[in-house]
């Protein structure tokens, strides 16, 4: 693992780090940041996941998350949204919604992304050891979140493993993939037309389908461009509600899809997932 840059951030130390994965076969770049602590300690350890066009370095520019992770002892880490570099497809057009910026956190099966988009396997396997190796998180205390595509991974994955994740929120998520455009065009290119293989990676299909969490956290802006045509909370909504899954769904007025949004509600997040990371089974 290479260090890019470190600055001195309210105590602590933020980050950028760069190493050759093995799962996508390409140089990934990632953030952390560790907030000051005591010698030896272990921390828990807030994953965020970007969306659409992204890359670490917008969240660890203007996500606003670092005086409240110095607080509350949080380490957040911030991955690239695809594979990059030589050799790696992106979408025929280069639209911003396929390809390069726009890995939808899966492992593709279809050719010829196969070999390289498996950011699935990056953000659950791999990326969590290269982290445990090296920097002083506690794998015992680790949540999720995301905003956009990266809701839609902090949803599916915090899904998938209840027991790893002790909190699971999200910013303007896509809530069902299978329904919305960006969703026909990520999963059809990634895993083909078969249906039946997008339902997991689909939060809404896994909660028909019996995945449960304790809680979850959503906030939406109303005035996002993107709300009823793609992301549509009603869905995670409904099918919560079924469930008996506890969703907390706040829409908040004036707000738009942008980091001011994810800026703001920010602390918000880091404080519900501090207090489940730090108190077993916190209600
Ligand atoms: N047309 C815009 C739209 C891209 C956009 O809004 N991307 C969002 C995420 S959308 C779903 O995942 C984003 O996080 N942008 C980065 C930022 O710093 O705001 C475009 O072409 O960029």
């Amino acid at each position: 693992m290479e260090t890019v840059s470190t600055n001195r951030a309210f105590g602590g130390v933020q980050g950028v780090y760069r190493h050759a994965s093995a799962v996508t076969g390409t140089d990934m770049t990632f953030s952390v940041y560790v907030p000051p602590h005591e010698a030896g300690a272990t921390l828990p350890v807030v994953w965020y996941l970007s969306g659409l066009t992204c890359t670490h370095a917008n969240v660890t520019d203007k996500g606003e998350y670092r005086r409240l992770c110095a607080e509350l002892g949080l380490i957040f880490v911030a991955p690239d949204t695809s594979p990059r570099g030589e050799g790696v497809p992106d979408d025929p057009d280069g639209a911003y919604d396929f390809g390069l910026g726009a890995g939808f956190y899966v492992d593709a099966t279809q050719q010829p992304f196969a070999q390289h988009y498996r950011m699935w396997s990056y953000v659950t396997q791999e990326l969590p050891a290269l982290v445990a190796a090296h920097f002083p998180a506690d794998p015992d205390r680790q949540s999720i979140m995301g905003h956009s595509m990266g809701g839609h991974g902090a949803l599916t994955i915090g899904l998938t493993f209840p027991d790893r994740y002790k909190a699971v929120s999200a910013f303007a998520p896509i809530v069902a993939p299978s329904q919305v455009p960006w969703g026909h065009k990520a999963l059809g290119g990634y895993l083909g037309d078969d249906r039946a293989a997008w339902r997991k990676h689909d939060a809404v299909a896994l909660i028909e389908d019996g995945a449960r969490l304790p809680a979850l956290l959503v906030d939406q802006g109303a005035a996002d461009a993107f709300l009823e045509p793609q992301l549509r909370p009603g869905l995670l909504r409904a099918a919560c509600d079924g469930a008996g899954i506890p969703l907390t769904l706040t829409l908040r007025d004036g707000y738009d899809h942008s980091y001011y949004f994810i800026a703001t509600f920010m602390g918000d997040h880091l404080r519900w997932h501090a207090a489940r990371l730090t108190q077993q089974g916190a209600a």
